[in-house]
Formats: structure tokens, C-alpha cells, sequence
């Protein structure tokens, strides 16, 4: 650990995730303090290098930096901005639901993250509560692009759909059909988690979670949380719409989110769509 790699010291070890280690680096040279995610399975090398392609061309307030990628001794390494603070997953396993206020302010910022890879044709495939840091009260910062993919970069394998977290996946992911109104229903899941502390489709199995998922199954939020408001039941329906061509996409959510009166236009399709997403073959 305290041979540099390529100028860069490592500090202290950060954390271990899908694809390999990361850890707290110093970079001498330009005295910045950074995370370096080091590939543990070669295999994986091109899904890294996928991520230091997409992530690198990317400049948004609220998506983590890459400064660098390069291999050095046969070991793939990531130079990312560091990030300080909890998650939002260990935020809410700390303190429990966000007040809806907060919620709706990190909300507009990760949908502002992924209207902007939207509008580059990248579907993030992995966001959850856990890939999202709070780098200041109130700042959201998104990391971990491992799964995402440019539309039109060529396809590495066959099992992306496999690798994504089960709880936040999109009904469409279940059969390999990955899309940004995939990020979206993320989106819807991850709101209802900030607001009820709780995932929507829980389950002992992979399958029962998936089946749960296919039909739209959740416990309505304002059952956890009594106090929450109608607009935000409205945004959590919208984005956990099983069609993907209906659910909401993440423009529609900030202007919502700017215009919350647009939620509260009378929805009468709503149930008959609803229906018919659990009952269609
Ligand atoms: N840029 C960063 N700054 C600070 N901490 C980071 C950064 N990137 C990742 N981490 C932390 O390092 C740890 C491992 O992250 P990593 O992205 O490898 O995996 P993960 O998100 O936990 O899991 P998975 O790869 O399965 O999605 C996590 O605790 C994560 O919060």
C-alpha cells in the first residue's frame, strides 16, 4: 500500500464493490486527494475501461469526475474524484426517511444527472441509494458508472441485465432490455426509499422480487409514511409504471418537480393502466 502507483499514494482503503477495491490516493504532483478503483478480475477489464470511457467524457455538477485511467503491472486503475460522505443508503440505515422536502431536492439533482446522460444516449443501469453520496448537506454526487454503457458503444456481454441490484432493476431488465426509463424507475424506487426508508419490492428470493416487480407490486408509500404528500405518491406511481413507455422520464420529473401542480392533474386512466400492466401477457 505505500508503493505509489504511478505518482499516486494510496491512503487508506475505501471500500470494495462488484468490481474490484477502492481506495484513498494523494497524488503528489498536483496535491490532489483522490479514490482509485483497482480492477480484481481481469475479466472484467473491459466493463472498467467501459466505465473510464463513458464517466470521462462526463462534466455535471452532480456525477463524480474521472480524472484518469491506466494500467500499470497488469493492474487496471481508475482515478476518481473523492467523494466524502454517507451514501444515501447509509444515510437512511442512520437516520431513517428523508423529510420530503430534502428528498425532492436530492431527487431534482440525480434526475438533472440523468436527464444529462440521457441526452448522450447512456443508460446508467446500476442507480441505487448506494451509488449516491451526499458530498455536502444537501449535494448529491452519483458514482459508480460499472454497468453503464453507451447506446451505441458495442455490447461486452450478454448478462449486463444479470449484474445490475435486483431491488432497484426495471420489469424491462428482467429480460435484457436495458433503456434510460430503466434509470427512471431506479429513480421511482430510490424516491420511494427516501421517503419510507424502505425499498418498495422487498422479497426472500431473486424471483419472488422479480415477480413482484413485473406486476408493479409495492405497498402504497403512504401506508410508511403517513404524512406524504399526494404529489409525491403521484411522482413514486408515475416512475414505477411497469410500461416503460409510459413511465415518467427524467425531464418530465424536473419539470414536475418545478411545477408540482402538474401532478395533481386528474390521472382517471391511472387504474385502468395500472390494471392492465399486471394483467397483459
Ligand atoms: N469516488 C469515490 N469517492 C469516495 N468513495 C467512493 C468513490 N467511489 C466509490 N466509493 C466507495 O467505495 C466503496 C466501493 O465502491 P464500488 O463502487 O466499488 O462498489 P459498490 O457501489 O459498493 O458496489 P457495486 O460495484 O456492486 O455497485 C463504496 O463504499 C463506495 O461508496
Amino acid at each position: 500500500m505505500n508503493q505509489p502507483i504511478r505518482g499516486y499514494t494510496l491512503t487508506q482503503w475505501v471500500g470494495s464493490g462488484g468490481m474490484g477495491e477502492v481506495y484513498q490516493a494523494y497524488h503528489t504532483a498536483t496535491q490532489r486527494t483522490v479514490a482509485i478503483k483497482l480492477l480484481s478480475r481481469m475479466e472484467q477489464a473491459e466493463r472498467f475501461r467501459n466505465e473510464a470511457a463513458v464517466q470521462a467524457s462526463l462534466r455535471h455538477p452532480h456525477i463524480a469526475l474521472v480524472y484518469e485511467f491506466f494500467v500499470e503491472n497488469g493492474l487496471s486503475c481508475l482515478v476518481l474524484e473523492y467523494i466524502e460522505g454517507p451514501t444515501i443508503e447509509q444515510y437512511i440505515r442512520k437516520n431513517g426517511p428523508f423529510p420530503e422536502e430534502a428528498a425532492w431536492k436530492l431527487l431534482a439533482q440525480i434526475a438533472s444527472a440523468l436527464e444529462y446522460l440521457h441526452s448522450r444516449d447512456i443508460v446508467h443501469r446500476d442507480l441505487k441509494a448506494g451509488n449516491i453520496k451526499i458530498a455536502r448537506p444537501g449535494k448529491a454526487k452519483l458514482l459508480d458508472f460499472g454497468l453503464a454503457r453507451a447506446a451505441t458503444s458495442p455490447k461486452l456481454t450478454h448478462e449486463g441485465h444479470l449484474i445490475g441490484t435486483a431491488s432497484s432493476m426495471a420489469p424491462e431488465q428482467f429480460s435484457g432490455r436495458s433503456r434510460s426509463a430503466s434509470d427512471c424507475w431506479a429513480l421511482g424506487v430510490l424516491l420511494y426509499e427516501m421517503l419510507t426508508g424502505q425499498p418498495p419490492f422487498g422479497g426472500n428470493t431473486q424471483s419472488e422480487i422479480g415477480r413482484r416487480i413485473q406486476k408493479g407490486d409495492y405497498l402504497a408509500p403512504h401506508k410508511l409514511n403517513p404524512g406524504l404528500s399526494k404529489a409525491s405518491e403521484r411522482l413514486i406511481d408515475r416512475l414505477l409504471t411497469v410500461s416503460p413507455d409510459r413511465r415518467m422520464t427524467a425531464r418530465q420529473v424536473l419539470e414536475a418537480l418545478h411545477h408540482p401542480a402538474l401532478l395533481n392533474a386528474p390521472d382517471w386512466m391511472g387504474p385502468v393502466r395500472k390494471w392492465w400492466d399486471r394483467v397483459k401477457p
